[in-house]
């Protein structure tokens, strides 16, 4: 079955100039259109592309807020594929999966001092909604079987690990911000992200 729908040229990055393949998919719904964005054919042409299951962050991809380091991330991400090649899971799970109102109400009650693991909960969520069964789908439909994750997150890796040949762990950096720094912090103490922060 060819679960690849469509593969695309196009380019991207803050100069609309590194060469890139957008693919979608045929098993998912208008709810959950995850793309991938494929850079040097990195699913053809590579043993172990650098992979990035980034979720959907629309405040910080596309607005760069200052209470995140999505958009950061993002833009890095971009830079090292257009050298190295690889492959950015896009995944629509916007504010850990409970969506952008839910994530900006717990914006309001972490103005009010919660974390954001706390404000999830107080709102009814898991403290982390997401699942990356989707992303799983997507690389192998790729046919990627060994790859380099690029993240700081140690639940990212745990999901992929029974799946795929995990080479390498790549981190990001830390893109500090007048206000996401509580937001770092909290990632790195409790969600135990590989962040160099104190
Ligand atoms: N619920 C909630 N979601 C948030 C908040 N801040 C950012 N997010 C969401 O967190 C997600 C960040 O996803 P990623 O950048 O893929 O991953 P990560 O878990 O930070 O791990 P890395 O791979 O290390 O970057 C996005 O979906 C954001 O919308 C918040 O305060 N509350
Ligand atoms: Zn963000």
């Amino acid at each position: 079955m060819n679960e690849i729908r469509a593969r695309i040229n196009l380019k991207v990055g803050l100069h609309s100039d590194i060469e890139a393949e957008i693919a979608t998919f045929t098993m998912f719904d208008e709810n959950h259109e995850h793309i991938a964005l494929i850079f040097q054919q990195a699913d053809k042409n590579q043993q172990a592309p650098l992979v990035r299951m980034h979720s959907e962050c629309l405040t910080g991809d596309v607005f760069h807020s200052s209470r995140c380091d999505c958009g950061e991330q993002l833009d890095e991400t971009i830079n090292l594929m257009k050298e190295q090649g690889g492959i950015i899971l896009y995944l629509r799970q916007e504010g850990r999966g409970i969506g952008l109102y839910n994530k900006l109400d717990a914006y309001v009650l972490q103005s009010q001092g919660m974390d954001t693991y706390q404000a999830n909960k107080h709102l009814g969520f898991a403290e982390d909604a997401r699942s990356f069964e989707d992303a799983v789908t997507m690389l192998q439909a790729l046919a990627v079987t060994d790859l380099r994750l690029i993240t700081n997150n140690p639940k990212k890796i745990n999901a992929l690990k029974d799946y795929f040949n995990i080479i390498e762990q790549v981190n990001t950096s830390l893109h500090l911000k007048d206000d996401n720094n509580n937001y770092l912090r909290t990632k790195k103490h409790h969600g135990k992200h590989d962040l160099k922060i104190d």
